[in-house]
């Protein structure tokens, strides 16, 4: 598969200034002459996907032509942010591409990395999480096909009108998208509703067989995964529904024009918007059938890739190993048996034992309104073949739970994948556990508390299939890319393998005390800095001071998350100023970013909040110098990319035992910014790992915390204790940020001073004593600087280089697959 033409595959400037040019002419129409900054964009992006082609065709050539196991990594989330930046560096031609550019009149690369969109194919953390993985994948050389679905309305843009998020629908392939290949000869059928019927097979077995009542077809768009400087290219394959038959002539004939596309129309929006709850499952039944949509093409396909190999079914565990995303596919487990019986004829116990070898979850999330449960009679509507496989799993599973404890009914009932409590329902979670031969958490608190507290009896049954992958992040993407000026000063130091080795970061101990590279160091923080508070003028007309602390909260709002925590933090510093008590306090400015769910009340008013205290702050002469505070709309990978190599302080404040792991807590750590954070998630790995003593350690532990909540907890208790915080209530109350309007913010009040769910009240003094240590330690800014190099120098572990190869050993047991181009 090697391309050696120079204009479409040559690595040099000429070369990708002619490929650029050529696809200006017959690609895009265009004369150089008139190109708009978006043609030099999509040119350029082809010219470099041209420049990938043969590593891509030639990775696939390679695991078609020497089958080993492949990772299928299903999520109905893949958050893979702007591509073009992230294609230069791995292929290593980003500098060619800017001299490219400047023969087209482009100064900066910059200006055509601006009007990229980004695939919003996600809502946050898990969903960039898969992104980072199947990046890391690539660069390991593991086989892998991430498996998603191809939204055609992604996660919404996010308006900030009067202090209030507005949302915005996200038309991200409006001019069309360069980074996919629709395989339109690779589309799959899928059913929906109908019934079932039993019959005898010509074995004399008894068979029952599924007549859906509607059809949709998923075409797949696959999307090159690069790795970084290899010939590895893995792939995204994205399901888009369309209809099996597109236009119905009979109706159009006798005028009913809406009759002639309905089937069209219902079909499209299978694949039509992402859900845009991080956290709430709603039940929706179009949201059932978009799982049961990606995830049945997918394991048709997987199945489809053995038959053209000829290499029997009951191989399939040898030939793919698939990843439950959460339980968003946990319907993999009843659709691959409906595969391996229905279609294979496999029987039961084959088909289980198939499915058990091949299938793995992780678990994202603690929070009960999180953990999907469908309703029965809507699963049995929809879906109705699987509902007959899981009750037959749930049958003869809970036959040996029964064997395991005699008589012990309570056991049967928390085991089972069907919740009798109420209206029936489906828990997936146990579905997923049940069919998985691994299941993990991505923390080691998180994986610890899944056995003591989500799924106790399971890990009693199964201890050894409960294990712990600690998340990671790609340190292409959130350093070499997004902070340029610290990957100089780091290739400088200790050579460019950083990048693929992250441990190597450990050199720089030796540097804690070289004043010189610390000012190199602080120097290359103060330049991202800058650039962020271009922006925010830009955006906000907020003007901020860059040599002030850059105190930053950027996640999606949530109670858990705790950014009201945050914004009382902020109003406490406000009352001191105001009144006069500014001996300890260090210029900062606070940064918000995130989305809220559409649905979510609380979250929205919390945006709302923050942004009623800026405007307070923000027009105050007294906080000048002191204080400013920015909410800064439409938080995305993007973004991301600007925010986290120009913090000073990052803010991991949730309640303990809430955040599962978080990852923006690594991408702050690695680019050189201090923690102030609860013992919750990966936030006591980082402590861990960096030193107790180089990060800000506040707030109670998971078990005071569930202590606290089992003897009756009162916030009232807490605020009694901290003049401060009455202070700070008080403000609030009175309308001081809401133009007088006690009423606007009173929701916020009653939940802190009712029962206070996440125990904001209880962890406030707390917090404010180590905002108090962060601005002692701002002020000596020797000693932050060393800090903040001792976290870059330690945080090598939460590469998602170190997350993937644990997969590997301990749960998928795959190997690398170096792929050789010979030209
Ligand atoms: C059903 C609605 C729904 C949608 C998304 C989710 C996700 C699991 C929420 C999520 O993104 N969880 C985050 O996953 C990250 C990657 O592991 C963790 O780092 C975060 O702590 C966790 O909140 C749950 C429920």
């Amino acid at each position: 598969g090697c391309y050696a033409d120079p204009v479409r595959a040559g690595m040099d400037a000429d070369a990708v200034f002619d490929g650029m040019t050529e696809h200006l002419f017959f690609t895009l129409g265009k004369l150089a002459t008139s190109a708009s900054l978006r043609d030099l964009y999509m040119a350029l992006s082809f010219a470099v996907r041209d420049r990938l082609m043969s590593r891509y065709l030639t990775s696939q050539e390679t695991i078609r032509a020497r089958p080993q196991k492949t990772v299928a990594y299903l999520s109905a989330e893949f958050l893979i942010g702007p591509q073009l930046n992230n294609n230069l560096l791995n292929l290593g031609i980003k500098k060619e591409a800017e001299e490219a550019l400047k023969r087209f009149g482009i100064e900066s690369l910059n200006e055509i990395l601006e009007v990229e969109e980004e695939p919003g194919l996600g809502n946050g953390g898990l969903g960039r999480l898969a992104a980072c993985y199947m990046e890391s994948l690539a660069s390991l050389q593991v086989p892998a096909v991430g498996y998603g679905i191809r939204y055609e309305f992604g996660i919404f843009n996010q308006l900030i009108r009067d202090g209030w998020q507005v949302e915005v629908t996200d038309k991200w392939l409006k001019g069309g998208w360069p980074w996919e290949l629709p395989q339109p000869d690779e589309a799959c059928l899928v059913g929906f509703g109908g019934q079932t019927e039993s019959y005898t097979d010509d074995n004399g077995n008894y068979r029952s067989r599924w007549i859906p009542s509607e059809h949709a077809i998923g075409v797949p768009h696959d999307v090159p995964v690069l790795g970084y400087r290899v010939n590895s290219c893995d792939r995204l394959r994205l399901w888009r529904a369309d209809a099996t038959e597109s236009f119905d002539f009979y109706a159009f004939n006798i005028g009913d024009y809406y009759g002639a596309v309905e089937e069209k129309v219902a079909s499209e929006t299978l694949s039509k918007v992402l859900y845009p709850n991080d956290g709430t499952d709603e039940g929706r039944r179009l949201r059932l059938k978009q799982q049961h949509f990606f995830v049945s093409c997918s394991l048709q396909d997987m199945l489809r890739s053995l038959e053209k190999r000829s290499i029997a079914v009951e191989e399939f565990p040898n030939h793919w190993t698939v990843q439950l995303n959460d339980t968003h596919p946990a319907i993999a487990v009843a659709e691959l048996m409906r595969l391996l019986i229905d279609q294979h004829r496999l029987d039961w116990d084959k088909a289980w034992e198939i499915t058990n070898r091949s299938v793995a979850y992780t678990n994202h999330t603690l929070l009960p309104e999180a953990l999907e449960k469908w309703d029965l009679s809507l699963f049995k509507n929809l879906l109705p073949r699987h509902l007959e496989l899981i009750y037959e799993i749930n049958r003869r599973f809970l036959q040996q739970v029964r064997l395991k404890y005699p008589g012990n009914d309570l056991i049967l009932r928390k085991l089972s994948i069907i919740d009798e409590e109420g209206g029936k329902a489906i828990r997936m979670a146990h579905l997923a556990t049940i069919g998985a031969h691994h299941v993990n958490g991505v923390a080691a608190l998180h994986s610890d508390l899944i056995k003591r507290q989500l799924l106790p009896e399971f890990a009693q049954l199964w201890p050894e299939k409960f294990t712990n992958v600690t998340n990671g992040v790609t340190p292409r993407r959130w350093v070499a890319l997004a902070n340029p000026e610290l990957s100089k000063l780091l290739d400088k130091e200790i050579g460019p393998n950083w990048i693929t080795n992250m441990d190597l970061l450990l050199e720089l101990e030796k540097k804690e005390n070289d004043s010189n590279f610390l000012d190199l160091f602080a120097s290359a923080k103060l330049s991202g800095k800058r650039k962020l508070a271009g922006y925010i003028h830009r955006q906000t007309g907020v003007l901020v001071d860059p040599s002030s602390l850059f105190d930053v909260q950027v996640k999606r709002i949530h109670q858990y998350k705790r950014q009201h925590l945050n914004a009382l933090q902020v109003i406490a510093q406000y009352l001191r100023i105001k009144n006069g008590i500014t001996k300890n306090i260090a210029p900062r400015t606070v940064i918000f970013g995130g989305k809220a769910a559409p649905g979510y009340f609380m979250a929205k008013l919390m945006i709302r909040f923050i942004n009623g205290i800026a405007d307070v702050v923000n027009a105050d002469p007294d906080m000048d110098g002191l204080l400013r505070v920015v909410f800064l709309p439409d938080y995305n990978v993007k973004l991301g990319e600007q925010v986290y190599p120009a913090t000073d302080l990052s803010e991991q404040i949730s309640t303990a035992g809430k955040e599962a792991s978080g990852t923006g807590n690594m991408k702050f750590a690695m680019n050189g910014a201090l923690t102030i954070g609860t013992l919750d998630g990966a936030n006591v790995e980082i402590r861990d790992r960096v030193g107790a003593e180089n990060f800000f350690l506040f707030g109670k532990t998971e078990s005071e915390i569930m202590e606290l909540r089992d003897q009756g907890y009162s916030p009232n208790s807490f605020i009694a204790e901290s003049n401060e915080l009455q202070e700070t209530l008080k403000l609030i109350e009175v309308g001081h940020f809401s133009n007088g309007d006690s009423e606007l913010f009173r929701p916020i009040i009653n939940i802190l001073t009712g029962n206070d769910p996440f125990f904001v009240m209880a962890d406030f003094d707390d917090y404010l004593r180590a905002q108090d240590e962060v601005s002692k330690a701002w002020k000596k800014s020797k000693k932050w600087n060393r800090m903040a190099l001792l976290n870059t120098a330690r945080s090598g572990f939460f590469s998602s280089d170190r997350s993937i190869r644990e997969y590997c050993q301990s749960i998928w047991k795959v190997k690398p697959l170096p792929v050789e181009i010979s030209c």
